[in-house]
């Protein structure tokens, strides 16, 4: 990766970092707005959510090392784990779809893709993910899930015919209910494979050789 990438990437994943420690502050604020209520997205707006540095760390070396090219995340949020993506990708010399609910989110994490030099490698969707990835042309190396997670098995159902037999599958939150019911879903199914990681809060689907 050219220097000035990975500077301006490292610099802009360090302040978006520091400021998403106070995500445990607005966190309660998004769960007291969904005391009467089930938690919707827009309750946490202002929450980064984001994967861990490790985590990202570590999707960089799956791109890098499995040659991924055609990424696709659900949940972009403000784009701290698209930028780990880029960094992948900067390296394989593909290009990733990325896909957000919440405008005011996508907004920032767009301001982040240009200040950290990646804009051009990132087609953003703004709107509900089974929306923005109907109809998707092309085959996915690898698909990130961190958005909602009632939303993993629809979205795996969608975008099913654009695997391959390499394909990998990133479900983060693996440990939370509705990605558990998802995720024995798929594990019913011969074809694939769960490989469980970071304590059981990641886990990857691959396709059984
Ligand atoms: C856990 S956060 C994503 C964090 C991000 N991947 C990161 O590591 O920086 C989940 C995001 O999914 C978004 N989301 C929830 N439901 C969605 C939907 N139906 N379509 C698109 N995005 C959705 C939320 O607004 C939230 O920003």
């Amino acid at each position: 990766m050219e220097i000035k990438y990975k500077e301006l990437i490292e610099a802009t994943l360090d302040e978006l970092y520091a400021d998403s420690k106070n995500d445990k502050f607005k966190m309660i604020k998004g769960f007291a707005k969904a005391v009467l209520r089930p938690m919707q997205p827009i309750d946490f707006k202002e929450v980064y959510l984001s994967i861990s540095k490790e985590q990202g760390e570590e999707l960089v070396e799956l791109i890098t090392n499995n040659n991924l090219k055609n990424i696709v995340e659900f949940g972009t949020s403000f784009g701290i784990s698209t930028l780990f993506l880029a960094q992948g990708v900067l390296e394989t010399k593909g290009h990733i779809i990325t896909t957000e609910l919440i405008a005011s989110k996508v907004q920032k994490a767009i301001q982040n893709f240009e200040r950290a030099g990646v804009r051009h490698l990132i087609d953003v969707r703004i709107g509900n993910a089974i929306d923005t990835l109907k109809n998707l042309k092309g085959s996915i190396d690898l698909l990130l899930l961190d958005g909602w997670k009632d939303l993993y098995l629809p979205l795996f159902e969608l975008l099913k015919s654009n695997f391959h037999k390499n394909t990998i599958i990133y479900v983060d939150n693996a440990d939370m209910k509705d990605s558990q019911l998802f995720l024995q879903t798929v594990g019913k199914n011969p074809e694939y494979e769960l490989q469980s990681k970071f304590g059981g809060k990641v886990v990857l689907i691959t396709t059984v050789k």
